[in-house]
Formats: structure tokens, sequence, C-alpha cells
């Protein structure tokens, strides 16, 4: 068809994760179009990572300013918050994507604006800002990357009482004085930490017993405490039933249940409570797939349940691992494998090969960036129990360790290691404490690398640093 034009390789969505999978696709020489309906650089840049790390670091440093004698009598007043949030914008250029337009111009990647739907197989129809519709062919692959959105849930009066979501609350421009909450996660944790150190008074709201459900236990009792130092208030075992916001003005009243509690009333609600995968519109019938459903890839990111081995999905949309690195980590791996396949060349389908995600499976990587840090890698002891597998779970106070006492005065955290008694390698570590992030790297090679323990006694630490809580895990785990 003469109005349609080819590429290689078309994209929907370009947030970090679609634009890794073009990238890739030019690098083997392929032409690459993507197609992008708000900013590129997507929720990650705009919405999400950047701006609520960039909320989070002042507190972080004033805290860790504060946790040193000497260093503390030097901090006299509170966080600007004013300065905060301006520095906040810097982090996302104003919320504008001038800068990541070039760098798809000088990566030779074609962008175009648009909201971007399957027309069949190899076919996407981009309904342009103009309203005209584009309509490209792909001849190897279109990788589908629409990433994920809030899920709100359809309380009475939700509507009215016009709730955040993660959107509102990595972009909002003042503190509001009351700030509920509500759901226990890491964007629930990490926005309460933020908003709390901003000067909001908080209330967490969380239906289960404890924050991070999903991460070891002492994360989210240590996360409790940093956020109840911070003055807000953590009630766990709560659930909203209803919201009220009469002519949508004015404070919000939530209903709480366990009921005959009075009504909470504050400035602003948060839903923390979950993602639903961008997939409701982007022509997924076409091809014989269920609107609205998350997508089920292999490990080569192919979309199953249709011919051919065109359509890929990488990022939030197929649900193997939410998170941004773990999203590009499998634009790499769809991007090897299209190039491969444009080639002619085999695809090498083997765990922990060049053109199998492996490790957005067996290694998943994740730091939360509230005071203090919880960084994790691969199973926790309760998921190995699960799995089956034969563990040893070892644990050391992180504040024990020269280096840490030396960092902050009464540092306090806590180390996990995971070993696999039978494969003889760590399966997940856990580490929460000031700058625990930090630690996450060595473990994730230990874990990846299915480094032998014996190996792991002649990886030395340097003294004094926090590290050396791997040579006290080790002696730990000898006994
Ligand atoms: C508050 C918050 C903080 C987070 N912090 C972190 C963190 O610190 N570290 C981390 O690793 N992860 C973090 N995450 C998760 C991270 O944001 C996501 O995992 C990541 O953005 C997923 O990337 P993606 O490319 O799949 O989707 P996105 O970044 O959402 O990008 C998808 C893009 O596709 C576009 N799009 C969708 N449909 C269409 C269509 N039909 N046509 C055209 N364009 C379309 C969208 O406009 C968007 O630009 C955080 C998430 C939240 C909510
Ligand atoms: N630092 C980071 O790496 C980072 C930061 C933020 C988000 N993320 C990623 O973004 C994704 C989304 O985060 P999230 O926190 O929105 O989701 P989540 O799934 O991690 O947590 C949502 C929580 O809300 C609870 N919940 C659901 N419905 C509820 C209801 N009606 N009432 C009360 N609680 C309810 C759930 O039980 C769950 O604990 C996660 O997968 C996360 O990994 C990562």
């Amino acid at each position: 068809m003469s109005d349609t034009t080819e590429y290689d390789v078309i994209v929907i969505g370009a947030g970090p994760t679609g634009e890794n999978v073009a990238d890739r696709a030019r690098a083997a020489g392929l032409s690459a179009a993507i197609v992008e309906r708000d900013l590129v650089g997507g929720d990650c840049s705009y919405w999400a990572c950047i701006p609520s790390k960039a909320l989070l670091r002042p507190s972080a440093a004033l805290d860790a300013a504060r946790a040193v004698a000497g260093a503390r009598e030097a901090v006299t007043g509170r966080l600007a918050a004013s300065a905060v949030l301006a520095r906040r914008d810097t982090f996302v250029s104003g919320w504008n994507d001038e800068g990541q337009v070039s760098w798809l111009e000088s990566a030779g990647i074609d962008l175009i604006r648009g909201h971007g739907r399957l027309d069949g197989p190899r076919r996407v129809a981009v309904e342009t800002p103009g309203g005209e519709v584009r309509r490209l062919l792909a001849r190897h692959a279109v990788v589908l990357a629409p990433g994920s959105a809030a899920v709100v849930p359809r309380l009475p009066g939700v509507a009215e009482a016009r709730p955040w979501t993660s959107r509102e609350a990595t972009s909002a421009t003042g503190v509001p004085d009351r700030l509920a909450v509500v759901g226990g996660g890491v964007v629930g944790v990490e926005m309460a930490a933020a908003w709390a150190a901003l000067g909001s008074r908080v209330t967490l709201l969380m239906r289960g017993e404890r924050a991070l459900p999903r991460m070891e236990p002492f994360a989210g009792e240590l996360v409790t405490e940093g956020l109840e130092r911070r003055g807000a208030t953590v009630r766990a075992g709560v659930s909203v039933t209803g919201l009220g916001r009469p002519g949508g003005s004015g404070p919000v009243t939530l209903s709480l249940d366990p009921g005959g509690e009075a009504a909470l009333e504050v400035d602003e609600v948060l839903f923390a409570t979950g993602r639903r995968p961008l997939t409701d519109d982007i022509g997924l019938a076409s091809v014989g797939l269920e609107p609205g459903s998350w997508l089920d890839v292999d490990d080569a990111l192919r979309v199953q349940g249709v011919e051919g081995e065109w359509l890929y999905c990488v990022g939030d949309a197929n649900h193997r691992a939410l998170l941004t690195h773990q999203g590009k980590y499998q634009a790499r791996v769809a991007g090897a494998v299209i190039a491969a396949r444009a080639a002619g060349d085999a695809v090498d389908g083997a765990a922990w090969g060049p053109h199998a995600a492996t490790a957005d499976t067996a290694a998943v990587t994740q730091v939360v960036f509230t005071e203090p840090e919880v960084a994790s890698v691969g199973l926790t002891a309760a998921d190995a129990e699960r799995a089956g597998r034969r563990t040893r779970v070892v644990d050391y106070e992180l504040g024990d360790v020269a280096g840490a006492s030396l960092f902050a005065d009464g540092y306090t955290g806590r180390a996990r290691m995971v070993v696999d008694l039978d494969r003889g390698h760590l399966t997940g570590a856990t580490f929460v404490g000031p700058q625990a992030g930090e630690l996450l790297h060595a473990a994730t090679i230990a874990v990846a690398g299915e480094v032998p323990v014996e190996r792991l006694w002649h990886a030395v630490p340097a003294f004094p640093t926090i590290s050396e809580v791997w040579l006290r895990l080790l002696e730990t785990l000898r006994g």
C-alpha cells in the first residue's frame, strides 16, 4: 500500500524500555520507528522513578547529616520544600521531552507522535495529534512497550474526591497539610516518606498487616519505624470503604473498616494500590489477544498466542518485573533476539544466554528509597520455601559492622542472605539500612553469577566499609 511506511522494527511506547529496544535494533543496523502519544521517556522519566527519587533524596541527605555528631550540630533548619520541588522540576526538565527527542534523533530512530494500535499482523496504525491515521508495516518485529497505569479502587465517592495517583504524588506543586496514603507497597511507602519529610501530616493506611509485603518481613518493619520517626501515622489492617469531598473541593473524608471509627479527614488522598497494563486500547483484538490483559511472553519476550514470532512485549505490560532496570534488560534481550532473527542467525534460548531474559525472574533487583533504604535481589526466605528449595537463612545486624557505626551514630539495619544448600550459592539477599542500596550489586553478582559460597570467602571486603557485612554473614553461616 502506498500510504504505508515500512520499518524493520516498530515500537509502541517510548518509555525507558521502548527506547532501549529501538536503540538495540538500530545498533544492529535495522531501521526503527517509535510511537509515543505523550512524553518521550515515559512514566519513569516524568511521573515515577526520577521525580520520586528527586523528592526523596534531600530528606535522605538531611537524615545522613543529622545521624553524625559534629555534622548534626551544623544542621539547624527544616527541609526547604520549595527548593526540593524546584530541584525535582529540573530532573523532569519541566515536563519537556526535547532532550530525549534529540537522543532519538542522534540514534537514528524515527519518532511518530500519536496513539499507536496494532492493526493486524505486523501492522500498526497511529492516530496523530492532528487526527490523521498513519499506517506502518514492520518487516521483522512490532514491540509493545506501553507500560502501566495506577489502579484506583472503585469506591463510593472516589470520582468526586479526585484522589492522587502516583502521577499527582510525583508532580504536585504544593505540600498538602494532611495526606492519606492508601496502600503499603513500594509507591505507598516511598511517597509517604517523601511527603512526610516535606511537611505533610501523613497517614499510611494498609489493609495488610505490614508494609512491603512481598519483601522480607523485617524490611516492612524497619521502614514503618522510619516513617513513624518522620512523624507519619502508620495503620495496618485498615481498608478504605468510601470517600467524600462534596462539590469536589475542600478536605476529603475517608470511611474506614474496621468500622466504629470516626472518618479520617485529610487534604489529599493518594491511592498507591497497584498497576494495570496499558493494553486496553492498543489493538490487541486485531491479532486475537484480549484487550486490557497483561501480555504473556516467553523468555525471548515474544508474545504468546500470536503466530509468526513477530510480536514482542517489554517492560511493565508483560508483568514479569515492574521495574525500569528489569524492563531495560528485557529490551536488550528482545533487541538481540530480533537482530539475530533478522540476520538469519540461530536464537540461543538457554537460560542466562544472550537471547533469554533470566534475571527478571531469577535475580530481580530492587531498591526502595525510604529511610532506611531497602535493597533486595532474588528470592526471599519465604519465596525459596514456597519454591521447595532447601535453604539456610543467615541474618546479621548491620549496625554491628564497624563501617556502619562510622557511617552513622546508632546505625540500625539488617542484612539477610538466603543460601541454596543444594546449589551451594546465594539465591537471595536483602539489606535494610541507610545507603543500603549501594550494597546491592555485590549480592546481585553473587546471585546472577551463581558464585559458590566458598569462593565468596576470597571476595574480601575493604575495611572499614559497610560491605564488611559480607564477611560477617559468611562467618555466621560457617558458625
Ligand atoms: C511512583 C513510581 C516510582 C517508581 N520508581 C521506580 C524506581 O525507582 N526504580 C525502578 O526501577 N522502577 C520504578 N518504578 C517503576 C517504573 O516506573 C516502571 O517499571 C517503568 O516506567 C516501566 O517502563 P515502561 O517502558 O514499561 O513503561 P512507561 O515508562 O510507562 O512508558 C510507556 C510509554 O508508552 C506510552 N504509550 C502507552 N500506550 C501507548 C500507545 N497506545 N501509543 C503510543 N504510546 C503509548 C506511554 O505514554 C509511555 O510514555 C516506579 C513506578 C512508580 C509509579
Ligand atoms: N523504588 C522502586 O523500585 C519502585 C518505586 C515505586 C514503584 N515501583 C514499582 O511500581 C510498581 C507499582 O507499585 P505500587 O506500590 O503501586 O504497587 P504494589 O503492588 O507494590 O503495592 C500495592 C499495594 O496496595 C495494596 N492494595 C491494593 N488494593 C488495595 C485497596 N483497595 N486498599 C488498600 N490497599 C490495597 C496491595 O495489597 C499492595 O500491598 C511495583 O511493582 C513496584 O515495584 C518501584
